[in-house]
């Protein structure tokens, strides 16, 4: 089953209920009728001030792959309703074995930092189709978001430290630990110790050795002596099975022998104990031997606060192993990413722009066909602005904080800006040239340092203003007036 993962039509990672919609509409002779999505999240992770986006590669992957395959559709007319008859009609699975992807999609590109409400993609067809990417849409971005945001919190506290990724083992599935692997690349780390990702991604893949060598052999000093003389070029030995300090003078040991042999020793690593007291006397006993290149490698259950206490304590480690914390995402383990209707073209081919109510005003979905404006001046990115692409923007341009209209900002014409979304796919044929996953992390890198500072910080982070544009917050504003006369127990 395992060795299948990778090798199977991935069009039934969906929840039944995008299927039988589908059907519905089909049924209802609605399936082609032209609609419009945002993604969006409401809420920064790990009650941070920014959020990378992530798993756009993996959105064009899926999509480009995306077909009934005759399993499939073998299994869909399998399924029956509650009283036992087929859900689905023969009909159905006609179309959807004839069915091309017709969706025009633009998106927030991969290693953007990106806010609360921007739409990271707007899918835009056929309301059928639309309907049938929305779980493994979320399922993609929500996920890599998450963690390439995580890893990012970990480089910012790491600054020019290497960062290893050693998850995998704890990860979330196979599949969890692949894909956090991609994440946590992008996000700023350097290297992983998952073949299987550096494989499929080209991942720089680094690693160690466990205490297991350790154990097997009768001393300590012989297992290293042994490990370097068999791998002199891939040095870094752990030093903690029995007692770290005394572990860093059999590395020195094993140090000079490989020196002796024209190598050095590259690393010692850490995994247990006080790892500010000890990396300092193992720095101290390494820099006596004339080591002060080897690097002090530490792992043991690390996340970005235990590396800032460490960074505080005067810890000499500069080279970060990472599993749990970061691939679990731990302290928050879902982004909470959703995929909501905006738009639907009447039969006059006018749009009719579509909110969801909601007693929270953060969870009131903002409709029309969404472009984010970011703008700049000299200093980096100043705020972000939601606008709707139907109604072009002329001139001095104002937005509004959707949670208090009396705050807004205006905009001269000449303001430096971005718009963010980009178009990817147009009729379902890819338009985009996508970046390698090396441009996608020097862009998290490039994008963060553009910010205020106040909002990467981990305690009571600034909030970066994101408004809507002032025709659109009315038109919101509009539409929530009349949908809550026309029903009136929302209110
Ligand atoms: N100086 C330090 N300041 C803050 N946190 C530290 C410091 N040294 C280690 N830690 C963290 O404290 C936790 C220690 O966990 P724990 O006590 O379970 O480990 P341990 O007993 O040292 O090792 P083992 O993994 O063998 O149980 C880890 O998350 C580690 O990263
Ligand atoms: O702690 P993480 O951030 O997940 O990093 C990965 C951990 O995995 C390995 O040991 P493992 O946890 O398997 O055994 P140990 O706890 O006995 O070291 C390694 O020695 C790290 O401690
Ligand atoms: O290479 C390592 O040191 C490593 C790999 C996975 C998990 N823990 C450590």
């Amino acid at each position: 089953m395992i060795n299948k993962l990778y090798d199977t039509s991935l069009s039934l990672l969906t929840d039944l209920y995008q299927l039988t919609m589908a059907y519905g509409y089909w049924k209802a002779g609605k399936a082609e009728q032209e609609a419009v999505f945002n993604l969006y999240f409401r809420k920064h992770p790990f009650q941070g001030g920014f959020t990378i986006a992530c798993g756009l590669n993996s959105v064009i992957d899926y999509i480009q792959e995306f077909r009934f395959s005759p399993e499939d559709l073998a299994y869909i007319g399998s399924l029956k309703g509650n009283d036992g008859n087929k859900l689905f009609e023969p009909g159905f699975l006609d179309y959807l074995e004839k069915m091309e992807m017709q969706c025009n999609i633009d998106a927030i590109p991969e290693g953007t930092v990106v806010f609360p409400n921007e739409p990271l993609l707007r899918v835009q067809g056929p309301i059928l189709q639309c309907q049938l990417l929305e779980t493994p849409l979320l399922n993609l971005v929500n996920f890599q978001s998450l963690i390439a945001t995580k890893a990012a919190r970990m480089r910012l506290v790491a600054k020019d430290d290497v960062l290893l990724e050693f998850g995998l083992r704890r990860a979330q599935g196979p599949d969890g630990g692949v894909t956090a692997s991609r994440a946590a690349y992008i996000g700023g780390f350097d290297a992983t110790s998952n073949l299987l990702a550096g494989k499929l991604y080209d991942i720089p893949v680094k690693g160690t050795h466990a205490h297991s060598w350790v154990m097997s052999f009768d001393t300590e000093l012989e297992s290293f002596e042994t490990y370097s003389q068999h791998l002199p070029n891939n040095v870094t030995l752990l030093v903690d099975t029995y007692d770290s300090l005394n572990g860093v003078r059999n590395a020195i040991e094993a140090g000079k022998s490989l020196r002796a042999r024209g190598y050095d020793l590259g690393g010692i690593r850490l995994d247990s104990g006080d790892l500010a007291y000890l990396s300092v006397e193992s720095r101290k006993l390494l820099d006596e031997a004339g080591f002060e290149k080897t690097n002090i490698v530490a792992s043991n259950d690390l996340d970005e606060y235990i590396m800032d206490s460490l960074k505080i304590q005067g810890a000499k480690i500069n080279v970060w192993g990472i599993g749990t914390k970061l691939v679990t995402a731990y302290d928050q383990p879902a982004l909470g990413g959703v995929y909501k209707l905006a738009a639907i073209k009447s039969a006059g081919g006018e749009w009719d722009y579509k909110l969801k109510l909601s007693e929270q005003a953060i969870k009131v979905s903002t409709p029309g066909i969404q472009q984010v404006r970011r703008f700049s001046d000299n200093k980096g990115f100043v705020s972000d602005m939601i606008f709707n692409i139907e109604n072009p923007l002329i001139g001095k341009s104002t937005m509004i904080d959707p949670y208090d209209f009396t705050k807004n900002r205006s905009f001269a014409e000449n303001t430096h800006f971005e718009d963010l979304l980009v178009p990817i796919f147009a009729n379902g044929k890819l338009i985009y040239s996508l970046p390698s996953i090396h441009e996608a992390k020097a862009r998290v890198q490039d994008q963060l340092a553009h910010f205020y500072k106040g909002i990467k910080r981990f305690v009571n982070p600034h909030t970066y203003p994101v408004g809507l544009e002032k025709h659109l917050f009315d038109m919101k504003t509009e539409l929530i007036m009349k949908l809550r006369q026309k029903e009136p127990e929302a209110l």
